[in-house]
């Protein structure tokens, strides 16, 4: 496998080498559509065509809109959105509803349409070539998955958004092995109350996730930081790694 993270801040960065999530699995299918999806070539943008979602909080959907104006008139339509349904409906309601961006139905009816939604549940596997994605349960703020990727003899896990506790424990326990997990880490430690409110993680309940598991992941990729503690967290997450091959993202 040979992905790329196009963006994974947990939010404005103000670094224009690292938007809001967007991870490449292959040059047609991405997890998330944040603001890093804008670091794709126009050419890159139309061939990617399964966008799977983690959930509907703006970080994670911003350039969707932008990025399927880019489709209209691309050789191999439509694109596939895969999103819970709590997702699928909030786009609905207050994306593509004719006032922030053209109604649904014009970009899913109709022999020109580039747009379908299909809607995944935890537990849901979608094959794609020799590709298994699999959504799994997180605890977030909203309804959230992670997904589980095998291709290549390699399991990729990205966590999305979470705080620490027992539903990611349980969860990250039955996906067996991981080569390389994708765990967020958004506050830090005195924000504790934040995080909590928000579901987020901190460099210690990071390490507590850890701790809970049967079995050690080979590296470990920390994501989402957000802008404003990030030099903080990055200096603490280098100097202190919560694992043993530790990737500050
Ligand atoms: N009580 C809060 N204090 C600080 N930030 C918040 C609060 N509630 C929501 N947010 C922010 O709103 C963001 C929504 O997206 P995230 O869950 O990534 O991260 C959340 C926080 O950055």
């Amino acid at each position: 496998m040979n992905i790329q993270v196009l963006g994974c801040s947990g939010g404005l960065s103000g670094d224009n080498k690292n938007g809001s999530t967007c991870i490449q699995l292959r040059s047609d299918i991405v997890i998330d559509a944040g603001t890093g999806l804008n670091r794709l070539s126009l050419a890159q943008m139309r061939q990617v065509r399964h966008v799977f979602l983690t959930h509907s909080h703006m970080d994670h959907i911003a350039a969707l809109p932008t990025f399927l104006s880019n489709q209209y008139d691309s050789e191999h339509l439509p694109v596939t959105v895969y999103a819970l349904p709590h997702t699928l409906a909030k786009l609905r309601d207050n994306i593509f509803n004719g006032d922030i961006w053209p109604e649904l139905s014009s970009m899913t009816e109709g022999p020109n349409a580039i747009l379908q939604f299909e809607e995944i549940q935890s537990g849901h596997c979608v094959e794609i070539d020799n590709m298994s994605i699999r959504a799994f349960e997180v605890e977030h703020s909203v309804p959230t998955v992670g997904y589980s990727v095998k291709s290549d003899g390699q399991h990729f896990v990205f966590c999305a958004d979470t705080i620490a506790g027992s539903v990611l424990t349980q969860q990250l326990n039955e996906l067996g092995d991981i080569d390389t997990l994708m765990l967020e880490c958004a506050f830090p430690d005195e924000l504790l109350d934040v995080a909590q409110k928000t579901k987020h993680m901190t460099p210690r309940l990071l390490q507590e996730a850890l701790a809970s598991l049967k079995q050690q992941p080979k590296e470990l990729w920390i994501t989402h930081l957000k802008p404003s503690y990030e030099a903080q967290l990055r200096e603490l997450l280098t100097k202190t790694p919560p694992h043993k091959n530790t990737v500050v993202l």
